[in-house]
Formats: C-alpha cells, sequence, structure tokens
C-alpha cells in the first residue's frame, strides 16, 4: 500500500483537532441551553422563542458570508442546533411541547443542570485541562502564528516605541500548564515572534491566571503572591519583563482586545468558581 503522504496526515491531524472543537463547543452549547431553560422556566418566558431562534438564524446567515462559507451551510448546521435546543427543553422538532413528556425533558445526565444555581452551566463548560488534547493538535505553526499575533496587538504601542529593547535576542518563555502549551517569545526585526529553543525566563501560570494577568482583572503581585504565577530561569530578564508588563498603560490597548479580553477572563474565571463550587 502506498504510505500516505506527510501532507495528508498533518492536515487530517488538523481536521481530527477541528472535528474535537466542534463536538466539544457542541458540549457546551447544550448546557448552556439546559441551564437557560430552567432560567426562562423561573422567569415565566415560554420554552420556544421563534423570534430568538430566526436572530440566531440571521446572525449565521452574516458571520457566514464574511467567512466565505457556501449558503444554506451554516443555517443547515444552526438549525440542527436549533432542533436540539428544543429537543433539550422537551420539545418537538416543531416548537411544540411533546404530548406525554413531562416538561422540561432534558435527556437524564442533562437534569441536574436544569433548575441549579445561578450560572451552574459555566461548570459545565468543559476546563481547560480538558482542551489540552484538541489544542495539542492544532499545528504549531498555527499556535505560534496566534501567539504572534495576540501578544503583537497587546504590545502594539511598547513595540513601536522601542520599550522591548531589552529583549532583543533574548527568550522569554510562557507555560501554560493545563492547556499543556508552551512557547518561547523573542524580540526579531522589532516584533516579537515564537522561536526556538529553551527560555531564560518563564512566566508559568494556568489559562486563566494568565488572563486575568493579561486583561488587568488582576494584578501580577497579587499572583506571584499567591503563587498562581511562577516566574522560572533568569530573575532579572523575567523581573523587567513583568515590570514593564505592570507599568503598559492599559488605555493604549486597542479597545476591542482590551474588551474581548475582559469578556474572556470574567468567563473563565467565573466558570473557574462555578467547578470548584460543583466538586
Ligand atoms: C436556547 C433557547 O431556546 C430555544 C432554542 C434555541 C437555540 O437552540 O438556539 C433558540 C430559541 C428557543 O426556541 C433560547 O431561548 O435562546
Amino acid at each position: 500500500m502506498n504510505q500516505v503522504p506527510f501532507a495528508v496526515s498533518l492536515l487530517r491531524r488538523g481536521i481530527d483537532g477541528l472535528d474535537d472543537a466542534m463536538l466539544l463547543l457542541l458540549a457546551g452549547r447544550r448546557r448552556l441551553v439546559a441551564g437557560l431553560a430552567a432560567s426562562k422556566r423561573r422567569g415565566g418566558l415560554p420554552a420556544c422563542d421563534p423570534a430568538r431562534e430566526h436572530a440566531v438564524l440571521a446572525r449565521g446567515d452574516g458571520l457566514a458570508r464574511r467567512l466565505g462559507l457556501p449558503p444554506g451551510l451554516a443555517r443547515g448546521q444552526l438549525a440542527l442546533l436549533i432542533a436540539d435546543g428544543r429537543h433539550l427543553q422537551g420539545l418537538a422538532a416543531d416548537g411544540l411541547p411533546v404530548p406525554d413528556a413531562p416538561f422540561p425533558n432534558p435527556n437524564p445526565g442533562d437534569q441536574a443542570m436544569v433548575g441549579a444555581p445561578t450560572h451552574p452551566y459555566l461548570r459545565w463548560l468543559p476546563p481547560p485541562r480538558r482542551w489540552a488534547p484538541v489544542l495539542r493538535r492544532v499545528p504549531q505553526a498555527w499556535q505560534r502564528q496566534l501567539l504572534e499575533r495576540a501578544v503583537g496587538q497587546l504590545l502594539d504601542k511598547p513595540l513601536r516605541a522601542g520599550e522591548l529593547g531589552f529583549l532583543q535576542g533574548r527568550r522569554i518563555g510562557i507555560e501554560v500548564p493545563d492547556l499543556g502549551l508552551a512557547w518561547v517569545l523573542g524580540l526579531e526585526d522589532g516584533r516579537l515572534r515564537s522561536v526556538d529553543g529553551p527560555a531564560e525566563a518563564s512566566v508559568r501560570g494556568s489559562a486563566t491566571d494568565l488572563l486575568l494577568l493579561a486583561s488587568r482583572l488582576e494584578d501580577a503581585d497579587t499572583l506571584f503572591f499567591q503563587r498562581r504565577l511562577e516566574l522560572t530561569g533568569d530573575t532579572e530578564l523575567g523581573l523587567t519583563a513583568r515590570n514593564l508588563l505592570d507599568r503598559l498603560p492599559w488605555e493604549e490597548v486597542p479597545l476591542a482586545v482590551r474588551i474581548a479580553l475582559n469578556r474572556g477572563a470574567r468567563a473563565a474565571r467565573a466558570a473557574r468558581e462555578a467547578w470548584r463550587a460543583g466538586r
């Protein structure tokens, strides 16, 4: 039998990773719908909301257009999700209650989510460590590109002002053990790039804590003091980088990036609190 070309197996790994990610997202959506079902019931709202369904489909159409997806593809997928959302709430595919089903009629596994206290659904979102196997399948080159872009956006101004000059020729590591990810960054041609080789100094922390730091919802001192962040390797280089991050004029970070970071960090923190409370 012919050997499968490297490019084919590499691309298949990427596809497997995306398929896994889509199923994880699907599980997350179902958890949210189950939580929402309980909230709607408490608020006296009907389980089926055709106007909302219409809005979900219309949003999907808009995004699909911008992404260049074939017409109808997004709508078909979202229609399946909505049908599942109805089913989760004990409704038939046409949105009418299933005649003999006790309402709500969630799947047995979803029973615990319906009627649980505030924000219970966040607990059911997969925690970062569950994403690790999926993220590991994302090709290194993509990971690096994403990281470079994210760090580039965050540090755009200081980079252009030459304030990161002390990183020239040095290598700083970022380690996110719960996601199973680690990168090494260096300054090349005035841009922060993901580079090969060991880091001289590294910052290590959970995905949520690093996000809280990046979004300024928690400060570096607290996180280091509580050992939620760790600095390893060349302490002087690490501290210089840390101090610079502390002094960064947050208002110079593009607004969209600040908002995205803030929302992401808040959601991650709430999810972590919900998992801890649920254990
Ligand atoms: C999730 C909801 O419940 C139902 C399911 C929907 C969905 O899966 O997107 C949308 C509207 C509702 O008919 C909701 O009200 O938002």
